[in-house]
């Protein structure tokens, strides 16, 4: 028997009223995979994140976790997916335990079983001498933790995560990462997370980015950094559409305007700006070479920048 994806997405779209928040998306997940969802804010993340978490019903597609749709087998669904949510959903009042306690009643984790993975999670998650802790006592850092601990306490296949870093500082970042490596290569579990980071987007095994609701890439970082090949090119100049006429007429390269910069995609990076400078070095204020980055796929997808803001 072919086992299932673990998360399987076919021609989903969503509307808020005339808003498309998503459009025919469609992809799947392979169990084991770490998985971020990469967009600019308004993208369509969130939304997506809703539907696979069943907190939002489908209005057009299908969903299905490890081969259960999200219509017809919400509580299978729901047993296999740990979920953690942007918004904290700790009582700031109670200890760390305690905090794990509540949803342990809520999941029908009991006896040794709770005990054991209390302890696991405690101890790989590094809040073993938190326990007793009140939660509004600990860092945002610390905190996320908990949620993290309370997200798998019940051992799901498949965990996701809203936007985990927001609000986290680098180390925090970091042993967050660490633990989510550890679930996937210990564990076999299905990590899927949502991201407007760039560098966060790198560490993923694969990438689909989403942009104003649509599907514009799915890859591993390097395959997606290489499809758009060679080098790039950015020229700081006062006068942009100037000098995209002229790098066109006089040396036959498509460049284009994005956020006041020229920018341009080429083979041979050294050899295409000595070109430039020989024929237009007036109109350059300064140039500079890299190779792609996952902002440049951005870029090269949609022809704007990441952090730009789209128009309404
Ligand atoms: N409850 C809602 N009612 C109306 N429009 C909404 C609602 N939630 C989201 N939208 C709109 O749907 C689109 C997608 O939003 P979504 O929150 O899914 O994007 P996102 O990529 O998660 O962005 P962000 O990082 O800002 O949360 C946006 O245009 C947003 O304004």
């Amino acid at each position: 028997m072919i086992s299932p994806r673990a998360v399987s997405i076919e021609n989903v779209s969503h509307r808020y009223g005339k808003r498309q928040a998503l459009d025919q998306v469609s992809l799947a997940i392979d169990p084991g995979e770490i998985f971020v969802f990469l967009g600019p804010n308004g993208g369509g993340k969130s939304t997506l994140f809703r539907l696979l978490s069943t907190l939002m019903s489908l209005q057009q597609g299908e969903i299905s976790i490890l081969g259960h749709g999200v219509r017809s087998h919400k509580q299978q669904v729901r047993q296999q997916l740990g979920v953690v949510f942007q918004m904290p959903s700790l009582d700031k009042k109670l200890t760390v335990l305690e905090n794990i306690y509540q949803q342990a009643a809520l999941y029908g984790v009991t006896g040794q079983t709770l005990h054991d993975r209390t302890e696991l999670l405690l101890s790989k998650l590094e809040l073993a001498d938190r326990r007793h802790d009140i939660v509004e006592d600990l860092s945002g850092g610390l905190r996320r933790r908990v949620e993290l601990a309370k997200g798998m306490l019940h051992s799901p296949k498949v965990l996701l995560l809203d936007e985990p870093s927001t609000g986290l500082d680098p180390a925090a970042r970091q042993a967050m990462w660490r633990y989510l490596e550890f679930l996937r290569s210990d564990q076999g579990v299905t990590v899927v997370l949502t991201s407007h980071l760039l560098e966060e987007a790198e560490k993923a095994d694969r990438i689909a980015i989403l942009d104003q609701g649509k599907l514009v890439a799915l890859d591993t970082p390097d395959a997606l950094k290489e499809s758009i090949g060679g080098d790039t090119i950015t020229i700081r100049t006062r006068q942009p559409q100037g000098l995209i006429e002229r790098l066109q007429t006089e040396l036959n390269l498509a460049a284009t305007e994005v956020s006041e910069f020229v920018r341009l995609e080429t083979e041979d990076g050294p050899g295409t700006i000595r070109a430039i400078m020989q024929v237009a070095s007036d109109q350059v204020d300064a140039i500079t070479l890299a190779k792609p980055s996952l902002e440049d796929v951005f870029i090269h997808m949609t022809g704007r920048q990441f952090t730009e803001e789209v128009k309404p």
